[in-house]
């Protein structure tokens, strides 16, 4: 097992895509990681041409382009996933993944299932983590404790989380599901795999 607060790079430095509803705990899961393995791995930023919230900072939460570039950057197939979401773009630049992976960092991906499908298309290797909840009224209270979205927000991502676990059933789409119980019991399954030696 890798010393708990030196960098560690693991084996297989493929990026890591992380998939599963929202609220489920993705993101608690892969900051645990990060904080447990310092200068290991990057979170992958994505762009969107959405504007910045209060408190968001270019480059740091998002690359935020006009719908422009954006345009103009899925023309030139820059892009391995993206998406539109509620009138605004999103989406993950292959000079992103590259940038961050030529730091010698993995690369990590926090993306929903129509990325998935299209990273899963595209040409770059990865490793596919699912985070599941273990139940739906687990991801609802998940959802409501956060306390960051409205009811009709929480609808929506429950109503969607119907198909991204569905979805997630079809075999091989997956390298692992880790089921979001026990924080640490996932933490450490998500730890293993990631750390798992070279096949
Ligand atoms: N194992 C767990 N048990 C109980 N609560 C948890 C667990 N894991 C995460 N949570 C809590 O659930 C909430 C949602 O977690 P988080 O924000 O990490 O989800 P997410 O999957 O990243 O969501 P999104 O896709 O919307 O960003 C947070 O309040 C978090 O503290």
């Amino acid at each position: 097992m890798a010393p708990s607060s030196s960098p560690s790079l693991p084996a297989d430095r493929r990026p890591l895509v992380i998939s599963g509803p929202s609220g489920v705990g993705k993101g608690t899961l892969y900051k645990m990681l990060f904080d447990r393995h310092p200068e290991t791995f990057a979170l992958s930023v994505s762009h969107t041409t959405r504007a910045p919230r209060p408190g968001e900072a270019d480059a740091v939460d998002y690359h935020f382009v006009p719908m422009a570039a954006f345009e103009d950057l899925i023309a030139r197939d820059g892009f391995v996933e993206h998406a539109k979401f509620g009138g605004n773009r999103y989406g993950t630049s292959k000079m992103t993944i590259e940038e961050q992976g030529r730091k010698g960092r993995v690369v990590v991906l926090d993306i929903e299932m129509e990325g998935v499908k299209q990273i899963k298309q595209s040409t770059i290797s990865a490793r596919y983590v699912f985070v599941a909840p273990p139940s739906t009224a687990a991801l609802e209270a998940r959802l409501r404790g956060r306390g960051t979205e409205t009811e009709a927000s929480i609808q929506k991502r429950l109503d969607q989380a119907v198909n991204e676990l569905e979805y997630a059933k079809t075999p091989g789409v997956h390298d692992i599901t880790i089921v979001n119980d026990d924080l640490e019991t996932a933490y450490k399954a998500l730890e293993d795999f990631v750390y798992k030696p070279l096949e």
